[in-house]
């Protein structure tokens, strides 16, 4: 099977009609996930691509989304059909919001609240992550999501979440409505794309246009390689530590690490103010006056959020932090006698933004040595008590 994820309007649905129209071999059957009260991709589906004539068949699953409260019911749907029906390959549309790894992770491991097991009888083999080449930097530039109503301090996601979500986890990455876009455009929107998520293959396409065997029986997709393709991750991993290293097209990303706790007040009107140019940012930090808890940063586009994401290995029991070392030996390399393993590590990815500048003003963020000697653990910080939210809500 194939899933197809992307943003509202991305081309998903021509995108399959397309493959159903030039694969007319191809005995498929397609589930369509629309989170509408009517559900129109299904009906675009049926009317385009004569699947009703071929014999074949589409589910269509309205009124919630297939990563969250749909999972079990489309395992179940997707057991009935291959009770029912003799079919070789399934096609998934997953709805504009979903989120890739949730819906990789039922169909790749099963699903517990779930009848059917999926394992053994479909085989995720490609996930396709469609994104609109036209809309590209007004995804993420244009500061919708925070004036949306739909965000809250809950922490609602937001829709460039989303679209990062997609594009950090697939096998294979369409570019598409390249028409739109003249070539130069292009070229950077791709080397975006290539250090936010390395792993992937990227094709450019105009109205969907791939070669079937470019997105079926590709054999590409393995769950744990997916979940470690993210640009950020291996930036974490390799340790590009400061390191400027800004492509052709501006693209460039770097670590900042740090030892001591930030200043809590003075980081987060820097992450609010972050330049225009930093699409991705990534990372946990210490918070100074948070002894306990290790903070996260997660920016995608305009949405920031930043808030207490895990527990310092520090604050364990011994018996448990042995178990760590052992698992994770690198913990006990970078460990600190007196703060343990308390520290800063912040990935940025952006494009045509001020490194240098941006290095110093984290920095500058950093606890000085009097705010050391004072009381470091003494600080209030806007920060929410219980999880990650949007920043620029924090404050009510
Ligand atoms: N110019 C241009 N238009 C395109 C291209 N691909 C799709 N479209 C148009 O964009 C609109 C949205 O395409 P869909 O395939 O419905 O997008 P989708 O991702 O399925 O949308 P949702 O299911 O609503 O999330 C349609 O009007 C398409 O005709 C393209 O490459 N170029």
């Amino acid at each position: 099977m194939t899933v197809l994820s992307g943003s509202l309007g991305a081309g998903k649905t021509t995108t399959l009609n397309h493959i159903l129209e030039s694969e007319q071999e191809l005995n498929a059957a397609v589930l369509v996930n629309d989170m509408g009260e009517v559900n129109v991709d299904a009906d675009l589906v049926e009317r385009e691509s004569d699947l009703t004539q071929n014999d074949d068949e589409i589910i269509e699953m309205s009124n919630g989304c297939i990563c969250c409260r749909l999972r079990g019911d489309m395992l179940d749907e997707v057991g009935r059909l291959a009770d029912e029906r003799d079919f070789e390959y399934l096609l998934v549309e997953s709805s504009g919001i979903s989120e890739p790894i949730p819906v990789a992770q039922t169909f790749a491991r099963g699903f517990e609240d779930a009848d059917f097991d999926p394992t053994g009888v479909y085989e995720l083999d490609t996930m396709v992550s469609v994104v609109d080449a036209h809309s590209f930097w007004k995804a993420f530039d244009s500061g919708q999501a925070l004036t949306d109503d739909s965000v809250d301090p809950q922490g609602n996601r937001v829709p460039e979440e989303a679209l990062m979500d997609q594009i950090e986890f697939c096998d294979i990455l369409l570019l598409n409505k390249c028409d739109l876009v003249p070539d130069d455009e292009l070229d950077e929107i791709e080397a975006v794309l290539k250090t936010l998520q390395p792993r992937a293959k990227i094709i450019r396409t105009e109205h969907g246009a791939v070669a079937p065997e470019e997105i079926l029986n590709t054999g590409r997709f393995d769950f744990n390689r997916a979940s470690q393709s993210a640009g950020w991750k291996r930036e974490l991993q390799e340790g590009h530590h400061h390191e400027s290293a800004s492509d052709e097209h501006g693209v460039a990303s770097f670590v900042f690490d740090a030892d001591r706790p930030f200043h809590p007040e003075r980081l987060s009107e820097l992450f609010t103010g972050l330049p225009d140019g930093i699409i991705r940012a990534k990372g946990f930090f210490w918070s100074a006056g948070r002894e306990d808890v290790a903070m996260g940063l997660d920016k995608s586009g305009q949405s920031v959020r930043a808030g207490p994401k895990g527990t310092w290995v520090a604050t364990l029991p011994k018996a448990q932090q042995e178990r760590y070392f052992a698992a994770r030996p690198g913990i006990k390399e970078n460990w600190d006698e007196q703060w343990g393993d308390r520290g800063s590590e912040l990935v940025f990815i952006g494009r045509e933004f001020d490194q240098e500048s941006l290095v110093t003003d984290l920095e500058d963020c950093v606890l000085s040595d009097a705010e050391m000697d004072e009381n470091w653990n003494e600080y209030p910080d806007p920060f929410g008590r219980d999880e990650q939210r949007e920043l620029v809500l924090a404050d009510d």
